[in-house]
């Protein structure tokens, strides 16, 4: 599985190998692969390497030394390379060889002493360092054909500072601006991402690249920072057989296909699950026929609905399929018909169909929870099979219902901390929808997936996800075996990757197009081909 790991990890997985003398070493497998990335880079952009512009923005730790050996292997090369230092110091044995391969150094003033132009403090090479103001670091960033970004890495705590934030600031004005602003590549991690959190702290630039080490820092899939990661590579430097367990996981397209149910050949309907659904009402009855229809493409043996005569109408009229009940929930009483599995809440509203979601809950099968029955979930729930699948402004509500105030840019801001909070309060797994779907389970493996497109952002899309992931919870819990803590998140992260491959054939991009729009009703009917589109592993 692909997996992201804290910062932490990463520095005791290269302790062993630092210990042994070889910080070189990996600094040089390092630098060599962001290079290479680089270079590939320029190609793709110009053609050849030869006469082409590389800057990198440089600081004064071990990333900025993996920038100033990357632009010496750069300038070997043919490119015209330039460091700019944003701190008074830098690793010297980098910014020798950068030397050595005829780079320029331009430093930025020193801030703190108030002295204006304060040229880089290296008294054994002072002439080959020219001191730039922020204006013409701004210049010479924006003259070059890649930009690499090598100022914090995995040792950064907080927020840019001093020089650094001032040209990060000017520069992230200008790349916001600029059509041709050239690409940045960020060296690790985007500088002024917390590498654990993802959070942003100030001013940061948005890469092309990502050309990250050993493995994915948890910054790289974990939103705000990810979206300012661009692509992520990961570059092997020999220590990845130390680093244990990520703390994020991420299916890719093989894992997902090995999950992904499938009928036995003596299954009948009821062994390939049954959902039970409470969805929709007078007043939104699209959402029960979005969730029905996504439940059916996803492979559920039977999808019972419950909810108000008219809604049945409307989807029997649509889904012959689906096995309606109109009868009203008794208090204290189960729904009429065994299932294995529910899905609760989506575009619920009135009291007749938040009873049929409390008697549904109270009967102990797993359940996603969804929209307007996620006030039902209380403090100290304790229910890992409940699958919650709010949006970052219903996560906000939740913990604020839950005691914590939080507003949905904050839930934005720090997502795994909001996630975290919601599920450590409740004991339920919870799945947080966007551009990373989140999933977090107590004790268990969290999930970040990013399989889809900005083309799912439309009305009705949570629906077709809600559907999705029930059809999968009723084939998972009526499967054998695979009870372990895990399997609860693990099917929250296969709904995201079925609902994000789906939104991707619907929109074109799986066959290689460049996007259209797409309806919540074109996903669900994408649902089906998702089997067909991971067989490749791809
Ligand atoms: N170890 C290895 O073998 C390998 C490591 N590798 C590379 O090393 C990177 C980690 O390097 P690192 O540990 O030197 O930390 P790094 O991110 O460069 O920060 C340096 C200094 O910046 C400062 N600083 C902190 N926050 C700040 C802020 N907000 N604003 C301004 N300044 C701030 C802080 O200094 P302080 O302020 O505490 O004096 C800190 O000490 C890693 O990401 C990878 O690229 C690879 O080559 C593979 C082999
Ligand atoms: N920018 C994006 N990129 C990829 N997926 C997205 C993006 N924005 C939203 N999504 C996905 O689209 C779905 C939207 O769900 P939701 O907000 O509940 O919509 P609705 O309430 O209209 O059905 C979620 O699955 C979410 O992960
Ligand atoms: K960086």
């Amino acid at each position: 599985m692909n997996g992201a790991y804290s910062a932490d990890q990463v520095r005791a997985a290269e302790r062993p190998a630092l210990d042994a003398g070889m910080g070189a070493v990996l600094m040089s497998r390092a630098a060599f692969g962001l290079a290479v990335a680089v270079q590939r880079l320029i190609r793709q952009r110009r053609g050849g390497l030869y006469g082409a512009r590389a800057v990198a923005l440089v600081g004064k730790g071990n990333n900025g030394g993996d920038g100033l050996w990357a632009l010496a292997n750069l300038a070997r090369r043919g490119v015209a390379v330039s460091a700019v230092l944003v701190d008074r110091e830098a690793h010297a044995e980098g910014l020798a060889a950068l030397r050595a391969a005829g780079g320029h150094v331009l430093s930025l003033p020193g801030v703190p002493t108030g002295r204006e132009y304060l040229s880089f403090q290296d008294p054994q090479s002072d002439r080959y360092s020219r001191p730039v103001g922020v204006g013409e670091g701004v210049e010479v960033c924006c003259r070059a054909d890649v930009v690499i970004d090598a100022i914090l890495g995995t040792g950064a705590r907080g927020g840019l500072r001093g020089p650094a934030a001032s040209l990060v600031g000017a520069l992230a004005l200008a790349q916001a601006g600029q059509d041709g602003f050239p690409p940045v590549v960020a060296c690790d991690v985007p500088s002024g991402v917390d590498p654990d959190t993802g959070e942003i702290h100030g001013p940061v630039l948005y890469a092309e690249l990502t050309v990250t080490f050993a493995a994915a820092k948890a910054a790289l899939f974990l939103p705000p920072g990810a979206r300012c990661a661009g692509r992520v590579e990961v570059v092997p430097i020999g220590v990845e057989e130390s680093l244990g367990e990520p703390v994020l996981g991420r299916l890719d397209a093989g894992e997902a296909r090995a999950l992904l149910p499938r009928p036995s050949a003596d299954g009948h309907k009821y062994t390939r699950g049954v959902l039970g659904v409470v969805a929709g009402s007078e007043e939104y009855p699209g959402a029960a026929l979005l969730a029905c229809s996504a439940a059916l493409a996803a492979g559920a043996g039977m999808v019972r609905y419950y909810g108000p005569a008219s809604v049945c109408a409307v989807i029997n009229a649509v889904l012959p399929e689906v096995v309606c009940h109109s009868g009203t929930a008794v208090p204290e009483k189960r729904l009429p018909g065994r299932v294995q599995a529910w899905l609760l809440g989506s575009g619920v509203s009135g009291d007749e169909q938040l009873d049929r979601c409390r008697a549904a809950l109270g009967s102990g099968e797993p359940a996603v929870v969804d929209a307007g029955a996620l006030d039902l979930v209380g403090p100290g729930t304790d229910r890992p099979e409940l699958i919650l699948t709010p949006h970052a402004g219903e996560l906000a509500l939740l913990l604020s219902r839950l005691g914590t105030e939080w507003n949905r840019e904050e839930v934005e801001a720090r997502s795994l901390a909001a996630l975290s909070e919601a599920v450590e309060s409740t004991g339920v797994t919870v799945l947080l929808k966007g551009p990373q779907t989140l999933v977090r389970s107590p004790g268990g493996l969290g999930y970040s997936q990013a399989d889809g497109t900005p083309w799912l952002a439309t009305a009705g899309s949570g629906d077709v996800l809600a559907g999705v992931l029930g059809a999968l919870l009723a084939q998972a819990a009526s499967a054998e075996g695979a009870d372990d803590d895990g399997r609860w998140a693990r099917v929250a992260a296969l709904a995201a990757v079925v609902h994000g491959r789906a939104g991707r054939i619907a929109s074109g991009e799986a066959a290689g197009g460049v996007g259209r729009p797409l309806t919540a009703r074109d996903v669900a009917a994408a649902v089906p081909l998702v089997w067909d589109d991971i067989r490749t592993g791809r």
